[in-house]
This record gives C-alpha cells, structure tokens and sequence, in this order.
C-alpha cells in the first residue's frame, strides 16, 4: 500500500542554486505578467453611436480619442518602469545587489573644528592693551620676516600673557605650594589643615557643633592669670587631650575624654574649670559662701583626690580661688571629716572629692552643692568598678536639677542661665559608664586621643612567662638591675601579698621599699607615697590603689608581680610609667593561672606590636574570649566610650 502511494507521489529532485534562481525569476515574472494583464484598461468599447453631445461637435470627440491615446501611452510606459523596478528588486532579493555601501562618513562633533570664539564675536576688535587684533597674526611688516609675521614675537607675547594670567589666578585662589598648617595662623588654616591637625595628634570627635582644637596656648583664650599659671608650671605646649578639650570645656560643653595615661588629662579639665569659676563673682559674705562650691571633682581614691587637689591649686595660684578636698580616713587619730567640715565652713570654689566621703558630709548638711555647676567625673570607670555608682548618683543628684542643661540638644540655651556642665574623663571607658553618661550628660562630645583603652605608646610592654616560684628571683634580678637611684613600682593584687613581698624585698636589701595599700592609714597611705614621690624610697610595692591617675614623675620600670584580673587595670598601672612625654619599661609576671587575662593581654600586645611570650599565643584561652564559644567571634564588650 505504502509502495503505491510512494510510487504516486514524485521523488524530490536537486535543483542547483542557479536553476533555482532562474524557475524563481521564472515564477515571477509570470505572475507579474497576469497581474499586469489584469490591470490593463479595458479594450475600447465597440464603436457605437456617439452620445448625443459628440454627434453634434466631432471635432471635439476626434481630440478626445488623441487624449485618450496619449494617456495610453503614458500608463503603459508607468508600467513598463514599475516593471524594471520590481524585476530589479527580485534581482537583488535572490542574486544580491551590485550597488557598493560604503559608509558614509558624517564629521563628529568634537572632529570639526570649532573657532575659539563665537559667531557673534566681533573678531576685527582690536585689543585695547596689545593694540593688535586678538585673534588675527601680528603683522609686523619691515621687521625682516616673511609676510612680516613674527612667530618669535607672537610666541613671546602669548608667553608673557599666559604667564600674567597665571600670576593672577595663583593669588586669587590662593594656588601657591600649600604651607603645613604650623606655619599658618588660626585664620589661615582651611578645613584640610584642621583635619591634618587633628590626624597629627591622634584627636578624633563623636558630637555636634564641635570647636575647633586649640594649636597652642596662646590660642586657648585662657585668661592672662591662668596662661601664666600653665606656664609656671612648665608646661610649654598642649598636649593632644589639652588641646581638644580645653575649647570644649570653655564652651561649657559636656565632654567624655579618652586619652592615655599620663597625656595630661587633669589640666584639660582643671583649666576650663577654673577659667569658669575665674569669670564668677567671689563670695563676698558668708551666707554666699555657705551655697557651696562653683565646681565639684570626683575622683576614685583619697591619693588621687588629693593630687588632683595639687594641681588645681597650682593652677590656681593668684586667681584667689579655694580648693578643698574631702577624702575618707582618719588623720592624727581624729576623723578628718571634722577637719573637712571646718574648711567648708570657711567657703571654698572648688571640692575635690571622692564621692563616699562627699555624700556623708552632703548628707550630715557639712556640705552644699547648691550653686555648683561643673562637675568632673576622672576616672569614671574605676569609681563604677569598685561600686561608687549609688554614692556618685546620690553627689549628683543633690546639685540642682534646674541647672542640668535641656535633654532636647536643638533646643536653644538661655543666655543669662547657668547650665550645669559635665566632664568624664578616663584612660578607658567599658560601656557601664554609659548608664551614668546617659542620665548626666546633655549632647556630649567624645573626643578621643589614640584609641580608647590602649595602653600608653611610651611604654615598652614586656610580657613573661613564669612559674610562681621564679617571680622573686627574676624580681631582684630587676631591681639588681635597676639600682638604688631609678624608681620602680610592684603591683600585687591584696594587701597580704603587697605586705609580704615588701618584706622580702627590704630584706634583700636591693633598694629603698615602701608599700602602699587600702589597709594602712590615712596618714601612713600618704607617708609612702609622699616618700616615693620625693625620692626617700625608690621602690613602692603597691597594690591597685595605686593603679589609677597617680603621678610619680620619671618612674622607670613598674612590674606586674601579680597579673591584674582586667586589660583596663593592666592598661593603667603600666601607664605610671612613661608619663609626660618619657619612656618607661613596663614587665609583667605571667603564670598559668592568669587565663582569665589572656585573651585580652594578648590583643593588646599584638596591637601595640609588643612581643607575645610562645606559651601564651600557644595556650587555648588567649585565642577565645572568656565566655565566647569556640569557632564563634568573640562578642566585642571592650572599652566603648561613646554611646549616641
Ligand atoms: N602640657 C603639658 N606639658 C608638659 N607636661 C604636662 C602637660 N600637661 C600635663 N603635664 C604633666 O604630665 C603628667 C601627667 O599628667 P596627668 O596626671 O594629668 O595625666 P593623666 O592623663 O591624668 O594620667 P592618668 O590617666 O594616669 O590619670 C603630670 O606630671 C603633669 O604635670
């Protein structure tokens, strides 16, 4: 059945490319012909009768059968051409077209030349300074060149004039090879100097409105007194913290500083302190005097407290302003509160305070906040560390509440008002200080110097690994060393090992050893340190009273017989070392006991490029961070010192 119908149907036949094209021109031609004989005219009609009008005017019907012809003609010659056209496009279409493209080539905008002025200039002007046309070529007959054109004339003269418009266009926009910013003043210095300033000294901001840093003391706009107090005390030039902080506390704004230990911090907030107190009326009468102090420092410890005493006093010598302090402890076997409470009596402009002692005689009525106004919290972390938080929030919250300054940092202040202003400052600042930033301070400016929390960069960082019983060996060996004109301070973490190491450190008759901790006196407390501090001994065992803001000049070495338990206080008491600008030496005894340091220790040796003893990068502990799971990073709880 398949076989018939196959036989039925023609087999397909190969045609060559040629044979197709011409059955295609075939085809096509065909059927252009029956459609072209389809759209002939229809023959002329039979002759007939002609209508009535041509059987009266023949002449006219012989014209029209002329006209008639002629439009004959014409059609046929129409399709004739409409023929060559098609059969023409059927010829391109299948045999290809023999016309060449060639692209044309249309001038682009920036190919055509374009006259350097407009079509509307009047280019036969002449140049009223050079008396010649501007654009045209000087022509300078008689002067030896062809067609008297000069080129060397014309290029001399282009030269001067570019080099005039140069001149001119240096001094307007101040092109000339930038000076560094010391060698400009105030009013000179553009935003990138003030940048370049702030990198130059580490100083960063986080606030709104920030004033610009001071470059130097003569810039600061301290008063004449106080400027020559700064300069009595030797101090030549602002440090970095100085520098930052002093416009910010003049401004009266709230300030959280970060800076390294021994940068200087205490004058940074002292002299704004005082600056304002200077512009206050003094008490004239006692009922005046019993409002209290202009201006309040809390401090963690009595030693610290009472440095910051000295300094303001230094500070404020020939400014008749009084500074008292009121510190815990007994003194001569009486309690020094009655002692405190008699100079109170007599007025003062400023208590240096820690805040225990304070809020007893704030509430045993020895002691009034009612006119102060600027508070200064140094050292805010540490005072939140041993658990001052209730007695600091209690000191605050007896000053007036009127002079806090409005939550809304927008709102505008009123001129005639005192606001109360707020400084914390601190080598380190973890986040528990935040709750107290918070609910004190008003817009704050964080200014930070360095990074936050890094130990200072003077200090060169030794870290060894020890077993307990090669601490006192390696100690003499330091102390041998370190002979009997240098200083050196030992930390320990408790009374009983600060006393005992004292003892065997006295006994091996290496050098001249005090000691120093919370279990002693007031005045044997003092005692020590005022020894160590004028060179009756030159090595203070000590424990971590010690640790924050005391100032001993030129301490050489301090050793860390006893590893702190946190980085913030391994940070400050290294830091009584290289204080002021000097170098100091810093060794840490290490024992395996000490994990809980590791993590944080060896971060900070690492950032400060200090070398990392092989047992601690090897050991576990130093790569997680307690509490953190393995394999997890570490959640970051470090030193924050902001908190917008
Ligand atoms: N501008 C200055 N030029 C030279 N020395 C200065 C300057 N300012 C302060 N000092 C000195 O630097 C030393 C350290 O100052 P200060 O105790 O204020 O540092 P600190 O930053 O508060 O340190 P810490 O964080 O340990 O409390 C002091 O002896 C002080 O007299």
């Amino acid at each position: 059945m398949k076989r018939t119908l196959d036989a039925a149907e023609p087999s397909p036949v190969f045609l060559s490319r040629e044979k197709r094209q011409r059955l295609a021109l075939e085809r096509r031609q065909a059927a252009v012909a029956d459609q072209r004989r389809s759209e002939l005219p229809t023959p002329p009609p039979p002759p007939h009768d002609p209508p009535f009008s041509c059987r009266h005017y023949p002449d006219r019907h012989h014209d029209r059968r002329g006209r008639d012809q002629d439009r004959d003609g014409r059609e046929k010659d129409r399709a004739e051409r409409a023929r060559e056209k098609e059969l023409e496009a059927i010829r391109e279409q299948y045999l290809g077209g023999s016309k060449d493209k060639k692209p044309k080539t249309v001038a682009k905008p920036r190919d055509r030349f374009r006259f350097d002025w407009a079509s509307t200039d009047d280019t036969s002007r002449v140049d009223a300074v050079n008396n010649q046309p501007p654009h045209g070529a000087l022509l300078l007959y008689g002067r030896g060149f062809l067609a008297g054109i000069d080129r060397r004339e014309q290029k001399k003269a282009a030269a001067a004039a570019l080099h005039k418009d140069a001149a001119a266009t240096y001094d307007a926009l101040d092109m000339r090879v930038d000076r560094h910013w010391t060698d400009k003043r105030a009013e000179e210095m553009t935003e990138r100097d003030w940048r370049i300033l702030r990198e130059d000294f580490g100083i960063s901001y986080r606030g709104s409105r920030v004033p610009r840093p001071m470059r130097s003391w003569a810039e600061s706009g301290l008063g004449a007194e106080l400027l020559r107090n700064v300069d009595r005390a030797g101090y030549r030039k602002p440090t970095p913290i100085q520098m930052a902080a002093v416009p910010l506390g003049l401004q009266r704004r709230d300030v959280i500083g970060v800076a390294q230990t021994g940068s200087g911090k205490t004058a940074a907030f002292v002299l704004p302190m005082l600056a304002y107190i200077a512009r206050m009326p003094l008490p004239t009468s006692h009922s005046e005097a019993d409002e209290g102090p202009y201006a309040l420092v809390l401090a963690p410890t009595r030693e610290l407290a009472q440095q910051i005493e000295r300094e303001t006093v230094k500070l404020a010598a020939c400014l008749g302003i009084r500074v008292v302090s009121i510190v815990g402890g007994k003194s001569d076997g009486q309690s020094t509160i009655q002692k405190q409470a008699s100079m109170l009596e007599r007025g003062c402009e400023v208590i240096v305070a820690t805040p225990g002692r304070l809020l007893d005689c704030l509430e045993s009525r020895y002691a009034v906040l009612n006119r102060c106004s600027y508070v200064v919290l140094d050292e805010a972390d540490r005072m939140i560390d041993m658990g001052f938080e209730p007695q600091v929030v209690g000191v605050l919250d007896a000053m007036p509440s009127s002079h806090l300054k409005p939550e809304n940092a927008d709102e505008e202040l009123e001129e005639a008002r005192t606001y109360r202003t707020t400084h914390m400052f601190s080598a380190t600042m973890p986040p528990a200080v935040e709750r107290l930033a918070r609910k004190y301070l008003r817009n704050p400016v964080v200014v930070t110097v360095g990074s936050a929390g890094k130990a200072a960069d003077l200090v060169t960082q030794n870290v060894v690994m020890v077993k307990v019983q090669e601490k006192m060996p390696r100690l003499k060996r330091i102390l041998a060393d370190l002979g009997k004109d240098r200083t050196a301070i030992v930390f320990c973490n408790t009374k009983n090992s600060v006393e005992k190491l004292t003892h065997d450190v006295e006994n091996a008759g290496l050098c001249r050893v005090t000691a120093l901790h919370g279990g002693k006196s007031q005045d044997e407390r003092m005692a020590s340190l005022d020894g160590f501090r004028n060179g009756r001994f030159n090595v203070l065992v000590a424990t971590d009273l010690a640790a924050r803001g005391i100032d001993v000049p030129e301490v050489a070495h301090v050793i860390n017989y006893e590893m702190p338990s946190s980085i913030d206080l391994y940070t400050h008491r290294i830091g009584r070392t290289g204080r002021a600008g000097k170098k100091g030496l810093s060794t840490s005894f290490l024992t395996l006991e000490d994990t809980d340091i590791f993590f944080d220790l060896r971060q900070m040796l690492v950032q400060s490029n200090s070398p990392v003893p092989p047992e601690l990068a090897r050991h576990e502990t130093s790569k997680f961070k307690p509490g953190s799971l393995p394999g997890r990073p570490p959640r970051r709880n470090g030193t924050v010192h902001a908190y917008h």
